[in-house]
Formats: C-alpha cells, sequence, structure tokens
C-alpha cells in the first residue's frame, strides 16, 4: 500500500471516531542522511570522552578478534598439522597462550567499551531532552492550539527514549562492525582471492533481498510511534475531563475507544517487529549458503594444493565472524529506522520557530508607566477567520478599562495580544509609546500581571504557587499579599498552612479559592499593568464583596483591564469597551452606555432579567 493510501486511510478511521487525533501523520521522505548527521552533532561536546572509547574499545576489541583466526590458523599449519617437519607442542602452547590473551584483551576492551558508550549516550540523551524541552518551552500558544498535550508529551518522552540504544552502543556497534567487515573481507581476499569471492557471492543477494524490506520496515516503525501517540493524547484527555466523562457516563464508551487504540497499537507493534524479525532468516539462509560453498569450493583447492587445511579452519572462523556483524547491522538498521522516525519527530519540534519572535536587537522594555494604545489591530487565529477587526482603544496609565461583549466576542484576544501571547496581523500594541514587538518578550510579561480564566495550580506547596508571582518575595510578602485579597483565611485553614500540598491544577482548592491565590500571585508580582480576566466568575458573592475592596488596593494606580461576564463588578471601571464579533461598537462610562441605551444596556438588562427569573 502506498504511503498516500495509507494516510487517507487513518484520517478517514480517525474521522469516524467520537475523539480525532490528526496531527500526526505518515512521513514518507527517503532516509535522510542529514538528519543523521544532525543527530550526531549531540555527540559533539563528548568529542574527548569518544576518543579513547574509539581507540582501545573499537579498535583494539576489532584487531584482536580479528587475529584470534590467524593464530588458530597458525596452530594449525605449523603446530599441529605442519607441511614440513613434526606436530611441536611447544609451538601450540604459545599459540595457545596468545590466544587467552588476546581473548583477555578483547574481555577487556569490550567492558571499557560499553561503559563509556552508556555513560556518553545517557548524556547525549539528556542533553537532548533538555533541549527539546527548553525549546517547547518558549514555543508560542499558537504550537499550543494545535496540538494536544499528550502528542507533545510522547515526543519529549518516548520520542527521546528511541535513540537510546542507538546512541548507547548503537553508533559505537556500527563502527565497530563496519571496521570488522572491511578487516575480514580484505583478510580472506588477500589469504585467498577465488576462495574469498566465492564465499561472498551471496552478499549482494543479501542486500537486494533486504532493501526491499528497509522501506517497509521504516514506515511499520513510524506507525508505531503515531499510534502510541494517538494513545498518549487520549489518555491526556482523558485523565485532564474525567469529571466530564464520569458526569456523562461516558466511561465505557472511553473504554471501548481506548480499547481500540491500544489493540491498534499491538497489531502496529506485531508488524513492525515481525518485519524486523524478517532480516534473521534472510541473513541465516545466505551464510548457510556461504558456508557451504566454502567447504565445496576449499575442500577443491585443498585437494589442488591451493589450500591448506588450517587455511579453511581459518576461512570458517572469519566467515562466522563476517554474517555475525551483518546480521547486527540488518538489527542496527531497523535501529536506526525506530530512530530516524523518532528524530523526524523531534527535529519537526526544534524546527519550529515561536509564532511571536523576539528581534535580534530587541531592548528590554524600561519600567513602564502604564500607557497602552491598541492601535487599529486587526488579528486571526486562524487564516479568513478574524477575531479582531480594526479594534482602536487608547488607555492612560492608571486607569481601569472594562472589556465586555458576548461570548466570542474577542475580549480575551485582546488581552492575549497585549501579553505578545500572539502578535496582530495589523496595527500595533504600544506600551507608553513603544511598540511591544520592537522589546524583549521577559522585559514585557514581567511587567504584566495576568490573573486567566483557568488558574493554574502548579504541583508544590501554596507558598510555591504564590511565590510564582516574584521569585524572591519573602515570607511576609506572601502572607501579606495573601491577607490583601482575602486568601489567607481559608489558606490558614488548610492542614498545613501556607507549607501545604498542592498538586497539579490544584484539585484540593476549590475554583474561587484557586484564583483568589491567582489574586495574590498577581500583587506579589506587583505589576504597573493587570490583566483580570474573568477574575471573578468562581468568586461567591459574598466572597465577591470581600475582594472587591482588595481589588481596589489591587488596581490602584495600575493600568487594568477586566474581562468579566458579571456587570456588576465593572461598573466603576473609568471606561467600558463593548465588543461585538471583534469590533468595538460601544465605549464609555457605566452611566454613559446606559444612557445611551445600545448594547451594553441590553447585557445589562439581560443579566438583570436571568438573575431576577
Ligand atoms: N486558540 C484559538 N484558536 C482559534 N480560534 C480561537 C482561539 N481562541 C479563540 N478563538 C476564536 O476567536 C474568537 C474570540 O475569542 P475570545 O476568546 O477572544 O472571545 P471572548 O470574548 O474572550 O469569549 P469568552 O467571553 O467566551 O471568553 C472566538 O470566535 C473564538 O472561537
Amino acid at each position: 500500500m502506498t504511503t498516500g493510501q495509507e494516510q487517507k486511510k487513518i484520517s478517514t478511521s480517525a474521522r469516524r471516531d467520537r475523539f480525532v487525533y490528526q496531527d500526526d501523520e505518515l512521513i514518507e521522505k527517503p532516509f535522510n542522511w542529514s538528519q543523521l548527521g544532525r543527530l550526531f552533532t549531540y555527540l559533539k561536546p563528548y568529542r574527548k570522552q569518544l576518543l579513547p572509547v574509539i581507540l582501545v574499545g573499537m579498535i583494539l576489541g576489532t584487531l584482536t578478534r580479528l587475529a584470534i583466526p590467524a593464530i588458530v590458523i597458525m596452530a594449525i599449519d605449523e603446530a599441529i598439522n605442519p607441511k614440513t617437519g613434526d606436530s611441536s607442542v611447544s609451538k601450540l602452547l604459545l599459540y595457545a597462550g596468545l590466544m587467552f590473551v588476546l581473548y583477555l584483551v578483547q574481555w577487556g576492551s569490550n567492558k571499557y567499551r560499553i561503559k563509556h558508550t552508556n555513560i556518553i549516550g545517557q548524556r547525549v540523551i539528556h542533553d537532548l531532552r533538555s533541549h527539546l524541552f527548553s525549546h517547547i518551552q518558549t514555543l508560542s500558544f499558537k504550537f499550543y492550539d494545535k496540538r494536544p498535550a499528550g502528542s507533545v508529551l510522547v515526543r519529549v518522552t518516548n520520542d527521546v527514549n528511541a535513540l537510546q540504544d542507538l546512541f548507547t552502543n548503537g553508533v559505537v556497534n556500527l563502527l565497530m562492525d563496519c571496521v570488522q567487515l572491511v578487516g575480514i573481507v580484505i583478510i580472506l581476499l588477500a589469504w585467498n582471492f577465488k576462495l574469498g569471492l566465492a564465499v561472498m557471492l551471496t552478499v549482494p543477494l543479501m542486500f537486494l533481498v533486504s532493501s526491499a524490506l528497509r522501506k517497509r520496515i521504516r514506515f511499520a516503525w513510524q506507525d508505531v510511534r503515531i499510534k502510541q501517540s494517538r494513545i498518549n493524547s487520549h489518555l491526556n484527555e482523558s485523565i485532564q475531563g474525567i469529571k466530564v466523562t464520569q458526569a456523562y457516563a461516558q466511561e465505557k464508551d472511553n473504554i471501548r475507544f481506548f480499547e481500540r487504540m491500544n489493540m491498534s497499537n499491538i497489531k502496529s507493534w506485531n508488524k513492525a517487529s515481525a518485519l524486523n524479525q524478517s532480516f534473521g532468516p534472510i541473513i541465516e539462509l545466505t551464510s548457510a549458503v556461504g558456508t557451504l560453498i566454502l567447504f565445496w569450493y576449499g575442500s577443491y583447492l585443498i585437494q589442488q594444493d591451493e589450500l591448506t587445511v588450517g587455511l579453511l579452519v581459518g576461512f570458517a572462523n572469519y566467515i562466522g565472524n563476517f554474517w555475525e556483524p551483518i546480521n547486527r547491522l540488518g538489527q542496527m538498521y531497523s535501529q536506526l529506522l525506530i530512530a530516524m522516525a523518532s528524530s523526524e519527530r523531534i527535529f519537526e519540534y526544534l524546527d519550529e520557530r515561536p509564532a511571536v519572535g523576539e528581534l535580534p536587537a530587541a531592548n528590554e522594555l524600561p519600567d513602564v508607566k502604564g500607557d497602552v494604545l491598541f492601535d487599529r489591530i486587526v488579528f486571526e487565529y486562524e487564516a479568513g477567520r478574524p477575531a479582531l477587526k480594526g479594534v482602536t482603544i487608547d488607555v492612560k496609565a492608571g486607569q481601569s478599562i472594562a472589556l465586555v461583549g458576548h461570548t466570542g466576542s474577542g475580549k480575551s484576544t485582546i488581552m492575549n495580544l497585549l501579553c505578545r501571547f500572539y502578535d496582530p496581523v495589523e496595527g500595533r500594541v504600544l506600551i507608553d509609546g513603544t511598540d511591544i514587538r520592537d522589546v524583549s518578550i521577559e522585559s514585557l510579561r514581567s511587567q504584566i500581571g495576568i490573573v486567566l480564566q483557568d488558574t493554574f495550580i502548579f504541583s508544590g506547596t501554596i507558598r510555591d504557587n504564590l511565590r510564582f508571582g516574584r521569585l524572591n518575595a519573602t515570607n511576609d510578602e506572601i502572607v501579606e499579599a495573601a491577607k490583601a485579597v482575602h486568601a489567607h483565611e481559608f489558606i490558614m485553614n488548610l492542614p498545613d498552612g501556607y507549607d501545604t500540598e498542592v498538586q497539579e491544577r490544584g484539585n484540593v482548592l476549590s475554583m474561587g479559592q484557586r484564583q483568589l491565590l491567582s489574586f495574590a500571585r498577581a500583587l506579589l508580582a506587583n505589576p504597573r499593568i493587570l490583566i483580570l480576566d474573568e477574575a471573578t466568575a468562581s468568586i461567591d458573592t459574598e466572597t465577591e464583596l470581600k475582594i472587591q475592596k482588595a481589588l481596589q488596593t489591587l488596581l490602584q494606580g495600575r493600568t487594568s483591564f477586566i474581562v468579566a461576564h458579571r456587570l456588576s463588578t465593572i461598573r466603576h471601571a473609568d471606561s467600558i469597551v463593548v465588543l461585538d464579533h471583534g469590533s468595538i461598537v460601544e465605549q464609555g462610562s457605566h452611566q454613559e452606555l446606559i444612557a445611551l441605551r445600545g448594547t451594553y444596556h441590553g447585557l445589562i438588562e439581560a443579566q438583570y432579567r436571568f438573575l431576577s427569573a
């Protein structure tokens, strides 16, 4: 089946399913040598450590391995069955002693090689994983918008792991086997050209047969990676969405879906593994034919006096050593194919540039006063679907601006642009007259505090989570910030107060408590510009009243943007911007907009009707 057909099959079957994971597709590319070269650049920092491994482990190991059959030949032809003179026990003992020393050297060099290639290999894997992780940390929201978290996870874990074998012993074994093969070929041809050529007749035949297999093996392993990636994506989603799944009693359906994915993964793995194993019999067959030729033609040459018995035994010995590396090279090739499939996926991420880039000469944004201008902003997440259509908002330092409008009208998008999570397609965002694209992202974001709709609580203590706002905040400052937003009380009621451990996403905390924590976090950061996105949506009326006061302190002297559905919370804003389908339809104070009796008035009325219904 062609790759195109396979791709089509995968995407149509995915579309029929309830969950769709389509980010990974089979990639049809020829074996990519430059990619292999790129992979090996990770070995560069370890050149110095590699040199002794190559010299001692590889060359010494290979030389001794090649020398042993030569000693056997000498022992037979000179000590056991010499053409002239009698057999000699002392000579035999000498050769036996020599062989013992060679075996000892071989054992030592192997031990040294295995130990050091493992150490270097693990370091390379560590470097690659760190590089990948730090790279994806810098990628923009746009990158994450398109990919399920599980799929990103697989690349940093499974795909990097898949390179482990290659780097721990693969590379060195590959080189050793190549050197050994070349050595054997030269020795055999030099000893007896005709016999050497005859026993190697089967090699081209073997390559011909196995090359047909290679492409299929590469695709098969790529397919396995894709299946695993989908399993991880689904697993991640299932864990994140377990509450919704259980609330809608969809567990059985989820289990069935997972089972199908799991089964399909096994099938792919079995297929790839079977293809892999088909290398073995090909090698065995060619090896058997080669040995047959050796003894048949070899005995003929002995009869013709062109070969000694010792040389025939030596040939047999070398031939055994000849197929062994070829067999390993075959396995190594499969290993290489697995590694190529994974590295393709790793490099795809490493080549991804942040959609929001930084100019090479980006300056630090100086301490800001807080003037913000959104200047004729046009923005679209996906080409052709504008989320903002020419929005201009002029905010003076210290003002509070409320953004209201129907769901999907573009409120959060405006805030995303202020933080440079995305860049506008047209127009610019200025802070104190400076285009935010001209300054470093870190200096920009460090001066903006955000309380997002989805408050993320990291694994760690409450104190650590608060300190996320400002890493060098003292314990007293943390408590002060928590008190200011009325979080102190509930924190002190937790089993270990500020030292209570919370888990990822803060499951032990209520939504309201999580929001209070993120208020305190923002307060600690003490930014000149503050964004509260739906900040009060999950807080009960009593708590809301409490924090209204705290918010006033929090907002004082800062430029603030409040995105809120609860219109009661934004009454006191200096200006209210009403958005509709990505455009500003009204702007003014609460009183002015009420008097206008337009969209804002309609929103207030609707909310009032809803509350009193
Ligand atoms: N990551 C995204 N990728 C593609 N489209 C998006 C993305 N985020 C938002 N949109 C689209 O952009 C438009 C504006 O979304 P935005 O989140 O700014 O609305 P909002 O006014 O904040 O809505 P809400 O009040 O529901 O939070 C919507 O049509 C939405 O579907």
